[in-house]
């Protein structure tokens, strides 16, 4: 599944970028800001008509009085259009209306109902189509909307990554968890992946960071809110910026290659790989090692009727790992993790060996 932007015939130079207001208000504030986001060199604009909002009372889009105006200013300037879609009669709105992409939004792609009824609507149309990842970290479910585009004919598909709700995080409104869109372009690498930072961030001091981690992760596109008078936009207020901020922030991102036709650079990449492939042979023999040690202590543990799971023991482990950890400039949050994958693996070792089921292996 997923053909890359060339593949869809798109000539639109790397990284693709779409902006515009989280959603349209007026006739004015769309012209007014369109107008400046083409003097910024944007060509596909964004802005929402439906919204769907987590409590009812805000403001949930001004709906389909918006497209009008959006086929006037994709007129006036001869930029694309993208809008979000939540449901069949959107779609058909939108076709109507001549918009040239569609997303999916994050509470739409949860409900595999909603995702399939969109795609049965959109059979035999040929219009480019993003599904943001669920609200939740679940890649199954961002995978299963995207097929379900697939299945349905549309050839022109990609995802957008806008972060996944998450109670600890202070500094996010949605968390990255960069992994989850690594493993999706690991899997669909053709398919394009596209970042929000918006969404992510939730506020604007922190986008650039955010937009240059995508560039670096080699995402092939960032969709950024952008409105003319940001602080009094009617949603999203806090993430959105002008399109001069904008701009400029576009002219300060660093966009990375992902295969240098340089052949010194390649030449020294690969004796830094060499020596990479040595030191991961050498963590899995000590991995190896310890794993041995864990069962000779399992054994004996048996032999003893010992509870495997020694709770003095393991806070022992924990702190000193992440102590040592800091003394050596590695990240202690990462070794604690690491410690937490070792320790669990430890205890499923030691009841293989209660359960005598070694042999069975
Ligand atoms: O010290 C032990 O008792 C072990 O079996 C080793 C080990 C570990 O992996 O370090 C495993 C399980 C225990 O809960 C504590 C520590």
């Amino acid at each position: 599944m997923g053909k890359s932007f060339e593949a869809w015939g798109w000539s639109e130079k790397h990284p693709l970028i779409i902006a515009g207001p989280c959603s349209v208000e007026t006739p004015e504030q769309l012209d007014e800001t369109v107008a400046a986001l083409v003097k910024q060199g944007v060509k596909i604009i964004r802005g929402g008509v439906w919204k769907p909002r987590t409590r009812p009372g805000s403001f949930e889009g001004v709906g389909a009085i918006a497209l009008p105006w959006i086929q006037e200013v994709k007129k006036k300037y001869g930029v694309k259009f993208a809008i979000e879609v939540a449901n069949p009669n959107h779609v058909k709105q939108a076709l109507d209306a001549d918009i040239d992409i569609l997303w999916i939004g994050a509470r739409s792609t949860v409900n595999p109902f909603t995702v399939q009824e969109i795609a049965d609507s959109l059979k035999g149309v040929d219009i480019p189509i993003f599904v943001k990842n669920p609200v939740n970290p679940d890649l199954a479910l961002w995978i299963g909307a995207l097929e379900r585009l697939d299945q349905a004919g549309l050839k022109r598909i990609g995802a957008i990554h806008r972060g996944f709700s998450n109670f600890n995080d202070t500094t996010y409104r949605n968390s990255p968890m960069w992994q989850l869109p690594i493993e999706l372009k690991t899997k669909f690498p053709e398919l394009p992946l596209i970042n929000d930072p918006s969404h992510i961030c939730g506020r604007r001091d922190l986008l650039f960071d955010v937009a240059q981690m995508a560039l670096d992760l080699d995402f092939d596109g960032l969709i950024i809110e952008s409105h003319r008078d940001p602080d009094h936009a009617w949603s999203d207020a806090a993430q959105q910026v002008t399109p001069g901020v904008l701009g400029d922030m576009l002219h300060r991102l660093k966009i990375r290659t992902i295969n240098p036709e340089n052949s010194e650079f390649q030449y020294q990449l690969e004796q830094i790989r060499g020596q990479i492939d040595d030191v991961d042979r050498e963590l899995l023999e000590v991995l190896t090692r310890r794993m041995n040690l864990v069962a000779q202590a399992g054994e004996f543990k048996k032999m003893n009727n010992v509870a495997i799971f020694q709770i003095d023991r393991w806070k022992k482990v924990f702190k000193s790992r992440s102590e040592w950890a800091q003394a050596m400039r590695l990240n202690p949050e990462f070794i604690k993790e690491l410690f937490r994958m070792i320790h669990s693996e430890s205890i499923s070792k030691q009841k293989e060996i209660m359960e005598d089921k070694q042999l069975e292996k």
